[in-house]
């Protein structure tokens, strides 16, 4: 790496002199920082300050003093800045260079404001949590919404009932949480076993003989002795028959007798075995349309749907997000011994995506985050990119009568205007401090918003007469 290169890659301000004040090299960031509009590169510090294009030197103190100095100095682009200067001798004990090390301050400023509100607001979110009611949160199950809560509280009498369950809802939402929280809630749960079918990933050439077993030397290649199926491991226990749509016809037929008469027929088998099994199946497709479609059967439709459970998706109890959110962090925080939270703005931007892939997408989000999270705080750019555009604002720059009049979000409506007042409160004030008097706010919060509204205050600056 060359001595440029390494000088480019830091994020403060590196400015280097010869040992009378001339400029040999700077890096990126000093111009980012310090927003002095003209190559420096030859001039001499002094000349600097004649120009007003710094105000103080910490560079002439250096040479002067022969000591390492720091000073605050307020640069043309409205940043306050930690400037250190360090003198750099030869072997005789001679100035030869000074480096200026130039941190930026409001950036500093910011996140520690942005680090104080999240903490703020963490306990905000929480007293929220408090005066809502209690969100229902146990080691498995977290939920605010009053669908979902009523569902959850009717969730031991379902267990009891060892009724047929039938749940319906799109992919991730928590059907098999659910099912197996009944079998939970039921006196099976002492008795036998909550087993899983995934009727979607079984080949259907297979799954006769999964489900229900078979007798040695019912087919070519079967074993000697036969073999019991994912049914007999239910016996005195739940079978959860998630995406029953993909049964094929012919299985359903038996899977109905199997209901009627508590009876398992084996693949090459003449005697029934009795069973005692609770059935709870699931399905994100419409049984119903199916059944009018000839593709399920109205029959084993009537008997699975004796108590139906729709969880709706996460899209509609937009409350759940949120708490299911703080729950995932908390656990995936003790899981990765982390100590995380999320800015106000990623937590919008949670809160507006659509979640197509439901609680186990939030789950995934949330887990990704807390591992590749590098700093304490997670802010809306560390959100994945489809995440961060749900929220993206709508920005009207010249009001056009088409805009008049078509209605926006309120959210959109407010940054827009908001955008447009700090535009306009730079162009008349042309530095931040000014700028942020005009507007009635401090200059954190004024840094703040332009970074959230994406208002670039050098271009605002460099566009000004
Ligand atoms: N209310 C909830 N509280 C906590 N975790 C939840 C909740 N709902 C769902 N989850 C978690 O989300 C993930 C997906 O849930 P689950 O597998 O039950 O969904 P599903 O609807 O059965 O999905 P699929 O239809 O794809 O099988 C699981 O890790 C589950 O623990």
């Amino acid at each position: 790496m060359t001595f440029r290169a390494m000088i480019s890659s830091i994020s403060d301000g590196i400015y280097i002199t010869d040992s009378q004040g001339d400029c040999l090299a700077h890096n990126e960031a000093f111009l980012r920082i310090t927003g002095i509009p003209i190559n420096i590169l030859g001039r001499n510090v002094s000349t600097l300050i004649d120009d007003n294009l710094i105000s103080d030197s910490a560079t002439i103190e250096v040479i002067r003093s022969g000591q390492r100095t720091s000073k605050i100095i307020i640069y043309p682009s409205g940043c306050e800045a930690l400037v250190t200067g360090n003198p750099v001798f030869d072997k005789d004990g001679k100035l030869i260079n000074v480096v200026c090390e130039v941190r930026d301050l409001s950036e500093l400023n910011t996140l520690k404001d942005e680090l104080k509100r999240s903490k703020q607001l963490n306990k905000q979110y929480r007293e929220i949590l408090k005066n809502y009611g209690p969100a229902v949160s146990t080691e498995v199950v977290t939920v605010r919404d009053p669908k979902m809560q009523s569902m959850l509280d009717a969730l031991p009498r379902i267990g009891d009932s060892d009724a047929t369950v039938l749940i319906n809802g799109e992919s991730g939402v928590g059907k098999g949480l659910i099912a197996s929280l009944i079998h939970e809630h039921s006196s099976r749960s002492t008795k036998g076993k909550f087993i899983k079918v995934d009727c979607s990933a079984i080949p259907s050439s297979l799954m006769e003989s999964e489900l229900f077993g078979y007798e040695g030397g019912a087919f070519t290649g079967a074993k000697r002795e036969g073999k019991p199926g994912l049914l007999d491991q239910a016996n005195h226990g739940t079978a959860f028959m998630d995406e029953i749509g993909e049964l094929p016809l012919f299985l359903q037929v038996k899977l109905l007798s199997v209901l009627q008469d508590h009876k398992i027929l084996r693949v090459g088998g003449t005697t029934p075995r009795s069973m005692d099994i609770r059935f709870v199946c699931a399905t994100n497709r419409d049984l119903e349309k199916m059944v009018d479609e000839g593709t399920f059967r109205k029959d084993l439709y009537y008997r699975l749907n004796v108590i139906p459970v729709g969880i709706p998706p996460l899209r509609e109890r937009k409350e759940d997000i949120f708490v299911l959110t703080l729950s995932f962090l908390d656990k995936f925080c003790k899981k990765y011994h982390r100590n995380l939270s999320f800015v106000p703005e990623a937590m919008d931007c949670l809160y507006e995506y659509s979640w197509p892939g439901n609680v186990r997408e939030l789950e995934n989000v949330v887990e990704r985050l807390v591992v590749l999270s590098q700093t304490g705080l997670i802010e809306k750019a560390d959100l994945p990119e489809k995440i961060r555009q749900a929220s993206e604002v709508v920005v009207l720059t010249v009001p056009s009568s088409e805009n008049n009049r078509k209605v926006i979000p309120l959210r959109a409506a407010v940054a827009a205007t908001e955008r447009q007042w700090i535009e306009r409160a730079f162009q008349q004030n042309k530095q931040l401090g000014p700028t942020a008097q005009a507007l009635g706010i401090d200059i954190s919060t004024l840094l703040r918003k332009c970074k959230r509204l994406g208002i670039r205050r050098t271009a605002t600056l460099a566009e000004m007469p």
